[in-house]
């Protein structure tokens, strides 16, 4: 990032303040009191083990569930408020196939949408494709557009649910590079939750671990932008995080819910 930038990044992004953030499912506590304090415009990596709480924490964030105890704040304001303000993209696209690209980028916006749909959709390198299906897209170019998506209601705060999971290694390494440079040049804060740690220290500036409903491991990512793909810096903060992971013991398997139906017919649903 260029110092000429980084007044911008501090106005765009909003700054999060987590006290006290616990989540419960009936008698499972999922999150156990999170503290958690994220300065405007960090970009902030979230690992840990499946099922630990890690899109549970983003969809309380995103306003989808709410906590069952502890405060959400942007700032000193309720996170509520900001609501307008945040978006949040998952694994898989979600574009509407009846709608073309463009019309996808514009969802639920009235008066003159189209240039800046058009305009989101060159930040993500797709204008050309603007009047195409979704179906005539890749897995990649698809969530190019849903970042388009996101990116037209100007976000202050980007949460981003294992968005590349789905995408192949060369892909994944494209798309974490445009996210970082839009990141850049938007300025806002990032959630971004992934199975890659070499992902997460990759991208973010600090890796958050989750383990047992709590931060296990709060880690800066101290390095210059652009970051050398298989560096030794890099390498040894993933070792550092892996270390952590897999020093716990794998976590019992989850009960299969109870089918309300015989066997026979649950496997023909
Ligand atoms: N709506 C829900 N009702 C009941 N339990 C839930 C609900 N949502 C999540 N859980 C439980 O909360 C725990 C954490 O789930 P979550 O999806 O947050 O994990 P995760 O870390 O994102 O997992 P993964 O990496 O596999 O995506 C799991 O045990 C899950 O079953």
């Amino acid at each position: 990032m260029t110092a000429a930038q980084a007044p911008q990044r501090l106005k765009r992004g909003i700054p999060l303040a987590l006290r006290g953030i616990g989540k419960s499912f009936g008698e499972r506590e999922v999150l156990k009191g999170i503290d958690l304090l994220i300065p405007a415009g960090q970009f902030v990596a979230v690992v840990g083990r499946s099922g630990c709480g890690k899109s549970t924490l983003l969809r309380l964030l995103a306003g989808l569930d709410q906590p069952s105890r502890g405060e959400l704040l942007a700032g000193s304001a309720p996170l509520e408020d900001a609501r307008e303000d945040t978006r949040l993209m998952f694994q898989d696209s979600r574009l509407l196939p009846w709608k073309r690209v463009i019309d996808n980028v514009g969802l639920g916006l009235s008066g003159n949408w189209r240039p800046r749909a058009l305009e989101a959709l060159e930040a993500v390198g797709l204008a050309d494709r603007a009047q195409e299906w979704p179906a005539a897209l890749s897995g990649g170019q698809k969530q190019r557009v849903a970042l388009a998506r996101a990116l037209i209601h100007q976000p202050r705060l980007l949460l981003l649910d294992e968005p590349l999971g789905a995408l192949d290694a060369l892909t994944r390494i494209e798309m974490q590079q445009l996210i970082e440079r839009l990141w850049q040049q938007h300025g806002f804060t990032v959630l971004l939750v992934t199975h890659d740690v070499n992902e997460a220290v990759a991208v973010a500036d600090r890796v958050i671990l989750i383990e047992e409903g709590a931060i296990g491991l709060d880690l800066p990512v101290e390095l210059q932008r652009p970051r050398a793909r298989g560096s030794a810096r890099l390498a040894a903060l993933e070792a550092e995080v892996l270390d952590r992971v897999l020093a716990l013991p794998p976590a019992p398997p989850e009960p299969e819910p109870l089918s309300p139906l015989p066997t026979q017919l649950r496997w023909a649903l």
